[in-house]
């Protein structure tokens, strides 16, 4: 079985500085990957690059070139800074994930729209179908932009942050999506997460990068060590495995 991803010789700079500098990256098919680390670590060109969109020796996507899977539509992606400026309505808008897979003028089916009410609803965003993208709150439109690329019905999504604006109830509901996409329809997520807990409790493997090099990739409970995290993030977090569930423990008194 081929790996989701396979990339080498990753080396991003901007003018002298190099922000990003990996020799050898496999991301496992079938599995959801959280690539995490502090600000400014690399997380979002990683995932860019995963995309093409930076040059390295060798990219693949399940063997086949990434920046063609990207042109066929099939891999999804969720961005940090989303265009939400646009006057599609909220059912409009969702449905732009159907395009990928429509001919030329086509339009989206019904079987199309029908699906996009029930993920609409999914996300309880039905109320909405009808109202402006604009007129959603940050949280609500993060939802929305969520509904459009699980609607483009690939196996592959890549996401930069989407709990971004997510209270914690539909920051947990995101996580569980994810997870039954990849149980019922072998759906592979790469995304990039702050959230420790959420990292470690519903990935099946992590990647943790800290000014722009690998430090540990795999599963959580090998990468997510204090040593680890306190080389990543120059802070003490200690993590903690009760009843099955990972906590991460970051209060350190203020000097
Ligand atoms: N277009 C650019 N020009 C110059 N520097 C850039 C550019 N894009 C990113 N950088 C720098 O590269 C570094 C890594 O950026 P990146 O967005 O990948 O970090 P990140 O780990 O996703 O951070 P965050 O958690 O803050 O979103 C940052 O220090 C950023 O300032």
């Amino acid at each position: 079985m081929s790996d989701l991803f396979h990339i080498s010789g990753l080396k991003v700079a901007f003018g002298e500085r190099v922000i990003l500098d990996i020799d050898e990256l496999a991301i496992s098919n079938h599995a959801i990957t959280a690539i995490i680390g502090p600000n400014g670590a690399g997380k979002s060109t990683l995932l860019k690059s995963l995309l093409g969109q930076f040059p390295s020796q060798n990219l693949s996507c399940l063997g086949e070139s990434a920046s063609h899977m990207l042109k066929q539509g099939k891999i999804a992606w969720v961005g940090q800074h989303e265009m939400f400026a646009t006057p599609l309505s909220v059912l409009e808008y969702v449905l732009l994930g159907r395009y990928p897979h429509l001919g030329w003028l086509s339009r989206p089916s019904q079987k199309d729209t029908n699906d996009a009410h029930q993920l609409l609803a999914e996300f309880e965003l039905s109320a909405f179908a009808n109202k402006r993208l604009q007129a959603l709150s940050g949280g609500e439109k993060q939802r929305a932009a969520l509904v459009r690329a699980l609607l483009q019905d690939t196996r592959i999504m890549l996401l930069d942050e989407p709990n971004n604006h997510l209270d914690i109830k539909h920051q947990h509901q995101l996580m569980q999506q994810l997870n039954h996409f990849q149980q019922q329809k072998s759906v592979s997520s790469v995304i990039v997460l702050h959230d420790l807990t959420l990292a470690a409790n519903y990935c099946d493997e992590v990647i943790l990068l800290g000014h722009g090099q690998l430090i540990a990739q795999g599963k959580p409970e090998d990468v997510m060590t204090a040593a680890n995290l306190f080389e990543a993030y120059q802070w003490h977090i200690t993590p903690q495995y009760r009843d099955g569930i990972w906590y991460f423990d970051s209060f350190q008194a203020a000097h």
